[in-house]
């Protein structure tokens, strides 16, 4: 459904120090050095996927997307999306896909949303019937009706990323392009919008590609992620492989019916503790957590035992770490 092969794109950006010297030299030689914000990125989506695309700032996250949408021409590679080359087939490639950019707007910012709404329903030439059962749809899912006659400046910004997802999604497409769609948001907005994607994933099933800094929202979305650094793509596969690749250890804390002595066990470092608590870090590659459980209830009487894996967030922190983006 959508493949990627061999994008490079470089951005040459104008150089200088700072001062009114150097802003008057600059005018007359101008100094520039070229950014390559990506290199050699090659990817394919099957329908029906949530991928997240992820990597720290700079990565060239928001380049791929404005390539893939139509936005931007890539130095050279192929893109074949729906049988469009996004910015060759631009008019037949925008009606296969919806766009948000968590930074920017889509909607006119004076005028109610439902006007927006009613621009993009010419732009995209969407039938009165679709236009009309997609709106109630979106209303009722995304809870817009409050909302329609509101100009969007005098919107919250979870009550804007509402309106701008059902901007994306009024006329049908296959595709959805989000970038950063939950930033800045709230817990309640930002699970709304979540419960929103895997919806529209499930029931009209919407291919999803997602950018975000939130670990969150690829825990809670994303089966498949592509890490990508520095321009170029660094891994490609299921959170469940990155987890058993990367999860070096997990903590296990037990509370124990009565007080206890001083134990130690070989692969495990101890966090916290107290006579009626313990809080270890097993190294998984040492020792299972079954048999650091095991060991403690044969010397203790066991209360309550809670096994937490390291957060997606760190393991991710120690992947950018591991390829030194
Ligand atoms: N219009 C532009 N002009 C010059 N350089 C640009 C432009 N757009 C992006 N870049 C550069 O290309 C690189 C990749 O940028 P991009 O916005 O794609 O990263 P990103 O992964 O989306 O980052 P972030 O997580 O911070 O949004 C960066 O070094 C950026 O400075």
């Amino acid at each position: 459904m959508i493949e990627v092969e061999g994008l490079y794109k470089s951005f040459k950006v104008a150089q200088r120090n700072a001062g009114v010297t150097a802003a008057i030299k600059s005018i007359f030689n101008p100094q520039y050095k070229t950014v390559q914000a990506l290199e050699d990125i090659s990817f394919t989506i099957d329908e029906g996927e949530i991928v997240g695309y992820i990597g720290p700032n700079g990565a060239g996250k928001s380049t791929t997307i404005k390539i893939i949408s139509g936005i931007l021409v890539p130095d050279s590679g192929k893109c074949s999306i729906l049988g469009n080359t996004p910015w060759k087939n631009r008019i037949n490639h925008v009606r296969n896909i919806g766009v948000v950019f968590g930074q920017r707007s889509q909607l006119w910012w004076d005028v109610p949303v439902m006007d927006s709404y009613y621009l993009l329903k010419d732009i995209y030439k969407i039938p009165e019937t679709t236009f009309k059962s997609n709106l109630d749809l979106l209303t009722a899912t995304l809870d817009l009706s409050a909302l329609l006659s509101t100009p969007v400046r005098q919107l919250s910004l979870g009550q804007r990323m509402r309106c701008e997802i059902g901007a994306s999604l009024l006329h049908d497409p296959k595709i959805l392009f989000l970038d950063e769609p939950t930033i800045g948001l709230d817990a309640v907005s930002k699970m709304a919008v979540r419960n929103f994607i895997n919806t529209i994933n499930q029931e009209k099933k919407v291919t999803v590609i997602l950018t975000t800094h939130d670990m969150s929202d690829i825990e809670a979305l994303a089966e498949r992620i592509i890490l990508i650094g520095k321009g170029k793509k660094l891994m490609d596969g299921t959170l469940t492989e990155l987890k058993n690749r990367f999860v070096t250890h997990k903590t296990v804390t037990v509370d124990f019916a009565a007080s206890t002595q001083d134990l130690s066990i070989k692969g495990t470092t101890v966090l916290s503790r107290t006579k009626e608590r313990i809080s270890l870090a097993v190294d998984l590659e040492t020792i299972k957590v079954s048999d650091v459980i095991s060991i403690l209830s044969q010397n203790f009487d066991i209360k309550d035992v809670a096994v937490n894996a390291q957060p997606v967030e760190e393991i991710i922190v120690d992947l950018y770490k591991e390829f030194q983006i």
